[in-house]
């Protein structure tokens, strides 16, 4: 496999990765990502108490899960500051997968695989890809946590600091989601609780995109145009732009704040919310100066899936998706190669 973090530098676009100027997915389409007057929302978690939520004030709590959700419906991304999870829990972690793409060639090579079912894998592109066109990325998707040991026995033992630095970030940005997991349901008027236990109780799967510097991003795109599948994302791209998601029928740039994390909702928040907190897709272009890399958590795997009946009104908002197991949902999603609206289509129920 060619990983293009193989490569000490690329000097000229190979011809694999060239998009044709009239291809969907050509960057050229970069005109559009920059609108000064509108932004992803910003929250400052400051206060959320962490897994010890019923510390802080109702009136705190109350506002915060409204926050969450108006930028929810409005834009379905968002950006939270002060959350708890320590710089220094994030510059180990983000250190130690840049010396895992730095390795040789020889030292990754036994990870390289295209094969979805492995439980720890190295690739570049996506195993998505359309056409013969590539994508400028390499990246691995693991099962991050827990850290069981039938998780932990795929994870590679180089570098040395891979998996302590791991454990320590998935440990404190599992407990940043199941925060925000609990405003979510709070702020829709749900109990507390309902996203914990069944729903986000699987394992919880992590990929880290590596995308190096591209000598001509406008011919070029880092990762396709998709919809998350998970309840909700927690990304990390450090200060390095890159992620643009769809909003109002165009593409804005997700604009890094260092320190920042980037919460997206997948498909399967949007099935269980019946619609209300919609999944948005979003994309990754390149980049000419700067290696970027993301770090992008996604909780959940295993459970049943269904519209909660809370968020179900026969007269306002019929039930739109049938129940399901996040397993056929993953089978679904690979068999219509993540084109986000041919993935619904199965599971949605119509009304006439
Ligand atoms: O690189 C990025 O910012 C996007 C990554 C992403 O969308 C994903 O891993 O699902
Ligand atoms: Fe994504």
């Amino acid at each position: 496999m060619e990983l293009l973090s193989n490569a000490p530098a690329h000097h000229s676009v190979p011809d694999k990765y060239v998009f044709p100027p009239d291809n969907d997915e050509c960057a050229a389409l970069l005109a559009d990502d920059y609108s000064p007057d509108v932004a992803f929302p910003v929250i400052d978690l400051h206060g959320h108490g962490g897994s010890d939520l019923p510390i802080i004030s109702n009136g705190r709590r109350r506002q915060l899960a409204s926050e969450i959700i108006r930028a929810g419906k409005e834009f379905g991304f968002f950006q939270v500051v002060n959350h708890g999870v320590g710089e220094g829990v994030v510059r180990r972690f983000r250190g130690a997968m840049e010396e895992f793409f730095a390795m040789p060639a020889e030292e990754k090579l036994p990870y390289c695989s295209y094969d979805r079912s492995k439980r720890f894998r190295l690739a570049t592109g996506t195993t998505y890809d359309r056409g013969e066109t590539s994508y400028w990325r390499d990246y691995i998707k693991f099962r991050c946590y827990p850290a069981s040991e039938e998780n932990a026995r795929h994870w590679p033992s180089k570098p040395s600091n891979f998996t302590p630095s791991l454990m320590e970030y998935c440990a404190a940005v599992d407990e940043l989601a199941q925060t925000i997991l609990r405003l979510i349901a709070e702020g829709l008027g749900l109990d507390g609780s309902f996203f914990a236990g069944d729903l986000s109780g699987g394992d919880t799967h992590m990929s880290v995109n590596y995308y190096p510097p591209c000598p001509d991003p406008t011919v070029t795109m880092g990762l396709l145009a998709h919809c998350d599948r998970n309840l909700l994302t927690v990304l990390s791209q450090a200060d390095v732009a890159g992620l643009q998601a769809r909003h109002d029928g165009r593409w804005l740039l997700v604009r890094p704040i260092p320190g920042a994390f980037v919460v997206n909702f997948g498909h399967q928040m949007e099935i269980v919310t019946n619609g209300v907190l919609a999944s948005v897709k979003h994309r990754a272009i390149t980049n000419s100066t700067t290696t970027r890399m993301s770090v992008a958590v996604h909780p959940t795997d295993g459970c049943r899936i269904r519209p909660a009946s809370e968020m179900v009104d026969d007269a306002t908002n019929p039930v739109k998706y049938r129940e399901f197991l996040f397993k056929e949902f993953m089978e679904a999603y690979d068999a219509a190669d993540a084109n986000s609206d041919q993935v619904l289509k199965s599971f949605k129920i119509h009304h006439d």
